[in-house]
């Protein structure tokens, strides 16, 4: 059954009204905001929604939308949950401050930049840092930021809706969430696996509601503004009729990666969401049959997160290392595609997946192809053993560590690796770039 959730973006304050960015701030509604909230909830009351329970962000915008709108209907008994999780997106220095005085002392550059980047941060001793604000008392510092991009709001986010939204949703009932632009541009780019960019697009309108259609895996169907007319469409013209219809992009999405390993679905999103990904279409002419040490492709393991790979009906060519030290054949299956583990895959789960290692010995008279799909990390996404609650790293069952130096032997050992920097070192060995 499809679950529906509410959204609803908080109205203008009296700094807004003043063209100014609220941020974290303690901001009550302008007269506008107030009608706003009020229209909110007429429209809300009309459409005959019924709420099962409130989420807010900590600030008075946000909660004095909800109860301004709340108010219109006769639903008032309603549980209210509020978290920070939900708050403005943290403006640093920019704060407080009106979109004339940004553009007076900050270049155009630097204002684009800050758009989804993180602007100039405030320190712990400003008073403007959430640390200073008793409200966060409970909060550990660590979580509570002096600035944030737009990447940042998603992380800041996305716990409230795996923890506390989703389960009403699974158990349908109807949440309404009460935030601000940035928490609920968040919100929806979570649930429609947007990059920045992408949810740069969206609109999001103070006080027009957004009702959010998800199937019953809470993946997303499609979000509709509530009330607002229905932009008159242009006549199709010949030509556009030619032109090709732009379907929903593909975006291969490591969810089923995250969930088995009891993660949430989108924890791999901001590693792989510009996924240096690459596609191959190999052949490989025979080899003469009596060659005995003569590799099409030699052993090694491939690089990213994993491979997805095609091959004819050649026998006998792809071969993959067991455990024991030996080589099984992998023989080509009309139904089934190979899937080789990558090395990124052994750093996150300390070794639980072993990035297979392979090989390639085309010895059939006839020529192989193979079609690789390697889905790998954004260049420049850092990998870390993730935290998955295993007892110690399971090097001394089936994984050995391909490496002994390099970032790989960083990775494996428990430390960082930048993607980018694992595939130069890998493809300069590989190739011996460095003349
Ligand atoms: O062609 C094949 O079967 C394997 C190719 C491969 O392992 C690779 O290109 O990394
Ligand atoms: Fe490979």
């Amino acid at each position: 059954m499809a679950k529906t959730l509410v959204l609803l973006p908080a109205c203008e304050t009296e700094l807004q009204a003043k063209g100014a960015r609220v941020g974290w701030a303690q901001d009550g509604l302008s007269a506008k905001g107030v009608e706003q909230a009020q229209k909110a909830g007429k429209l809300l009351t009309d459409a005959g929604f019924k709420f099962d329970a409130l989420f807010t962000s900590v600030q008075k915008q946000a909660v004095c939308t909800a109860w301004t709108a709340l108010m219109e209907g006769n639903e008032v008994a309603i549980p209210q949950y509020q978290s920070y999780r939900l708050n403005d997106r943290h403006w640093g220095s920019l704060q407080g401050c009106s979109e004339k005085d940004l553009e007076a002392k900050y270049s155009k550059e630097e204002l684009g930049n800050w758009r989804v980047g993180a602007p100039p941060s405030v320190a712990t001793s400003d008073a403007q840092h959430p640390c200073r604000d008793p409200k966060y008392r409970a909060i550990p510092a660590s979580l509570l930021p002096g600035s944030e991009s737009m990447a940042t709001v998603v992380q800041r986010v996305q716990p409230l809706w795996d923890d506390a939204i989703t389960p009403f949703l699974l158990s349908s009932k109807t949440p309404l969430v009460v935030a601000h632009e940035a928490s609920i541009r968040a919100l929806c780019q979570l649930l429609e696996e947007d990059t920045d960019q992408e949810a740069l697009e969206y609109n999001i309108l103070p006080g027009v509601p957004v009702i959010v259609e998800l199937d019953e895996d809470l993946d997303f169907r499609k979000k509709t503004p509530l009330g607002l007319k229905a932009k008159a469409k242009a006549k199709p013209s010949a030509r556009a009729a030619h032109d090709l219809k732009p379907g929903p992009k593909p975006k291969p999405q490591p969810k089923a990666m995250a969930l088995g390993l009891g993660l949430a679905p989108q924890h791999f999103e901001s590693f792989t969401d510009r996924s240096f990904w690459v596609a191959r279409v190999i052949g490989y002419p025979p080899l003469p049959r009596a060659a005995d040490v003569g590799l099409s492709c030699g052993e090694h393991s491939d690089y990213g997160c994993w491979t997805i790979l095609s091959q004819d009906e050649t026998r006998d060519a792809l071969e993959v290392r067991f455990p024991d030290g030996s080589w099984q054949k992998v023989q080509p299956r009309e139904d089934a595609f190979v899937i080789n583990l990558g090395d990124m895959l052994s750093v996150w789960t300390q070794g639980r997946y072993v990035a297979t290692r392979h090989r390639v010995r085309q010895t059939a008279g006839q020529f192989r192809t193979s079609v690789a799909f390697f889905y790998e990390p954004n260049l420049d996404a850092v990998i870390r053993p993730l935290d998955l609650g295993l007892a110690s790293p399971q090097s001394g069952r089936s994984f050995k560590p391909a490496a002994s130096t390099g970032p790989l032997a960083r990775g494996l050992a428990g430390g960082p690796v930048v993607y980018g920097e694992h595939l130069y070192a890998k493809v300069s060995s590989n190739f011996n770039l460095q003349a």
